[in-house]
């Protein structure tokens, strides 16, 4: 049997333009029935605005947004907020404080039977265990529960799109990956189609089916997790996304890449340009901590920079003879004093690689 994934939202070239400047530019993206996409990226690029411009506050110079098929923007229209059944979770929560927990939940079900309004409300209480606070106002309320009313409030009305905005941000920076996982059940229990904006990839990881990163108003690369760490299309997302370091190297005759750590072979430049490199070209080879392992019989070694406690393991930071530094990420058994030297070799089963710079 096939699932019928219906296209939730579609964003097709748009712009959008705050104050005569443009903040927004030419991005696309799709949005599958259920899944969970994540605006990932620094501050001031443009995350707020675009989600903003798909919950119908901002206007698109360029472009159309469809939500389950329907054009809802585009130059000249903007199908108002209210009629475009998106649910929103703001950074502050926003609860009305003299409404009661339930009360707020059940706020945007207006011409719900009054059990279909219980059954539903006690159904998300359940979900976000929230049951014991409905008779409780906001004011009695921690910030993470707070959060969780916002979000069960969101969630009530059963909109096309939820949208959250920096829904972690007030919490503790310790439980935020955790509640990030946990809110994620929640929603794909209920089969919420989300997209959530954050500048913190650990909780776009534990959160978000796509993520999509994004730089001073441009959409850099839409995937998951896996294709942004080990695919990353341009050097500003292998940087953005995980750690690792950009090793030097030289295209020899049959395409392999000379570096200080010997000669690498597999497939590269498949993601960022479909032409085989020519001989002699310089390029940028991103090793990431996990491709550098420690090996007392390998022919290379490096000199222990500093070394960071990560629980099950340490993170090194290495220096070749070069000078040049790499990350490595070694079980933390392995225990090396800084400035001692240690024998160390790269195993990459495919290559990432850009243009030096
Ligand atoms: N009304 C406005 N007029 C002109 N520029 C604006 C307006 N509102 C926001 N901006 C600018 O638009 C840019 C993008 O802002 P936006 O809030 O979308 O970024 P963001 O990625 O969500 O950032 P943050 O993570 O800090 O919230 C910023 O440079 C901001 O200064």
């Amino acid at each position: 049997m096939t699932i019928d994934r219906t296209k939730a939202l579609e964003l097709n070239n748009i712009s959008v333009s705050l104050g005569g400047t443009a903040i927004v530019h030419d991005i696309s993206l799709q949005l599958e029935t259920g899944d969970i996409g994540c605006l990932l990226g620094p501050s001031g690029c443009g995350k707020t605005t675009l989600l903003r411009a798909i919950a119908g506050f901002e206007s698109v110079t360029q472009g159309q947004i469809q939500i389950v098929g329907n054009a809802v923007s585009e130059p000249g229209k903007l199908l108002p907020v209210e009629k475009r059944q998106v649910g929103m979770v703001f950074q502050d929560y926003a609860l009305f404080p003299h409404l009661s927990i339930k009360d707020n939940i059940s706020f945007g079900l207006q011409g719900w039977t009054r059990s279909a309004k219980r059954k539903r409300v006690n159904e998300l209480a359940a979900m976000l265990h929230i049951d014991d606070l409905l008779d409780a106002y906001p004011h009695r309320l921690s910030g993470g529960q707070q959060q969780r009313v916002a979000i069960a409030r969101a969630m009530a009305p059963r909109p096309r799109i939820l949208l959250l905005d920096e829904p972690f941000a007030s919490l503790d920076v310790e439980l935020r990956e955790q509640i990030a996982a946990e809110i994620r059940q929640i929603l794909k229990a209920d089969g919420i189609t989300t997209i959530l904006v954050s500048h913190n990839q650990l909780e776009a990881f534990a959160m978000a089916d796509v993520i999509g990163v994004m730089r001073s108003g441009k959409l850099m690369q839409w995937g998951d997790a896996f294709a942004l760490y080990h695919e990353p299309v341009s050097a500003y997302v292998a940087n953005f996304i995980g750690e690792g370091v950009f090793l030097p190297g030289t295209v020899l005759d049959n395409g392999d890449i000379s570096t200080e750590l010997g000669i690498l072979s597999g497939t590269s430049d498949t993601v960022t340009s479909a032409k085989i490199p020519e001989a002699g070209q310089r390029k940028s080879v991103l090793v990431r901590p996990d491709d550098v392992l420690h090996d007392d019989d390998s022919e290379f070694t490096a000199k222990v920079v500093s070394k960071a406690f990560r629980g099950a393991a340490y993170l090194y930071t290495l220096a070749l003879p070069s000078g040049v530094q790499i990350l490595s990420l070694v079980p933390s058994h392995h225990n090396h004093d800084v400035d001692s030297h240690i024998g160390i070799k790269l195993d990459m089963d495919h290559l990432v690689t850009f243009p030096q710079a």
